[in-house]
């Protein structure tokens, strides 16, 4: 949620003028946007496309879902979210796509660069699962062209990301090293599955 809000915002450049004493309300805001009325897909809707799309509803926008399976009515109708069986049918629609499947034979590579153009031209994309369900320099190529208007993720391919991996240097992203397991609430929570663990052995 957060991945989006900061990529349909603009924000990393707004954070970086602060950083550099600059201020250019213009240079953010001819690519901010509101969230509200946008088409947001999410590509897997198991436990973190679910709890994605529920949070999404409030913003009011349009919620496309693709998986293997289909949700039961009931919950699909309390989410609010389209069900979109063909993944090819459901790209063209989003104006942000999100990726929450896991990394399988499958699913390596999957966003090449054939996948990645019948995106909308303009499209927010935010990987919250692996880095190798996108082809590397495919995702490059297409922010520096523009068609991807903006990248976010904490995952990469390979991790730790080198130096010189190319999504460091692409325009309009907004990367992070894998950090989203790891607060202080979620280390506290491992801790006490662990010590609950060790008092059962
Ligand atoms: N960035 C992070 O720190 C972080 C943290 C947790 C999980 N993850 C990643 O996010 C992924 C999703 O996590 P989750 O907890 O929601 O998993 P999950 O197993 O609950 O959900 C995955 C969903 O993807 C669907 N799916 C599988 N293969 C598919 C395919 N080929 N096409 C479409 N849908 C497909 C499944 O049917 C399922 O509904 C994990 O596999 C993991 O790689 C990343």
């Amino acid at each position: 949620m957060m991945r989006i809000l900061i990529l349909v915002r603009n924000f990393v450049p707004g954070y970086n003028q602060v950083i550099n004493g600059d201020w250019n309300v213009a240079a953010i805001a001819h690519r901010a946007y509101d969230l509200e009325g946008k088409t947001v897909g999410t590509v897997g809707a198991g436990r973190i496309g679910r709890l994605l799309l529920q949070r999404l509803k409030p913003f009011n926008c349009n919620l496309l879902y693709h998986d293997r399976l289909k949700m039961d009515s009931d919950l699909e109708s309390q989410i609010g979210a389209k069900f979109e069986k063909d993944l090819d049918a459901m790209l063209p629609k989003c104006d942000i796509i999100v990726i929450n499947m896991p990394l399988t034979e499958k699913t390596a590579g999957m966003f090449n660069k054939e996948k990645i153009v019948k995106l909308k031209k303009g499209v927010l994309i935010v990987n919250n699962a692996r880095g190798a369900i996108m082809d590397t320099q495919a995702v490059a190529d297409t922010c520096s062209s523009g068609h991807i208007a903006g990248y976010s993720g904490d995952v990469w391919f390979p991790q730790p990301a080198p130096k010189d991996h190319p999504w460091c240097y692409m325009p309009n992203q907004a990367m992070t090293p894998h950090i989203s397991g790891t607060t202080i609430d979620a280390q506290d929570l491992q801790t006490s599955f662990v010590q609950e663990y060790v008092f059962f052995v």
